[in-house]
């Protein structure tokens, strides 16, 4: 397993290490002890999620506030996604910045989200399978969104205009500047 910087504190690629043979291949998609010692995290996540979209969903800019903040180690079972991380932490020399990445079930990439970030992904290939893993439980009341196309934010998805998806929900969704 190794850990690449993003340029946004503790937010990190992660690069399983894969075992390939004639029969295919095999990686461990999270170890605890092995996660912990390589990127100095605790790693204790206590829900795991899985959705299903297809091509042109964007799903997000999606946090959870206060006690419920979630940190997250997304990755994708089936097809390619474009990955957004969006840093909120008021205090954080890159507040406002993103970083975006291509996540596939080729690449086997994953992205460590920190507690006080925004997230979502735009699905790139015709469907796509997203696991991730959140360190803290579902708050419905502690929700918090940022419309997708906020112009501060100024996030190109990769999905040509007319062709996203999005949520009645994710349409009404605060701008960043109002968070
Ligand atoms: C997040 C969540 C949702 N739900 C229920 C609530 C709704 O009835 C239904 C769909 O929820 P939502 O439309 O919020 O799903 P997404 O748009 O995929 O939301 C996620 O999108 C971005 C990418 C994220 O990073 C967040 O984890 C999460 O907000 O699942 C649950 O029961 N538990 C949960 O943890």
């Amino acid at each position: 397993m190794e850990i690449e910087q993003t340029g946004l504190k503790d937010c990190l690629i992660i690069k399983p290490r894969i075992f390939e043979d004639a029969r295919g291949y095999f990686f461990e998609s999270f170890n605890r002890d092995t996660f912990a010692q390589k990127t100095g995290l605790s790693g204790d996540f206590v829900q795991d999620n899985q959705s299903f979209s297809a091509y042109g969903v964007i799903r997000g800019l999606h946090a959870q506030g206060g006690e419920f903040a979630q940190a997250k180690l997304v990755r994708v079972l089936k097809g390619e996604v474009l990955d957004v991380a969006v840093d909120m932490r008021k205090d954080s020399e890159t507040y406002g910045k993103h970083f975006s990445i291509k996540l596939s079930a080729d690449n086997n990439l994953q992205l460590y989200i920190p507690r006080g970030f925004l997230h979502g992904f735009s699905v790139l290939s015709e469907t796509a399978e997203f696991f991730y893993k959140c360190d803290n439980f579902y708050n419905k009341a502690s929700e918090i969104g940022v419309v997708y196309n906020d112009r501060d934010l100024n996030i190109d998805w990769l999905i040509p205009g007319g062709d996203e998806s999005i949520s009645d929900k994710d349409e009404v969704l605060n701008s960043f500047s109002a968070l």
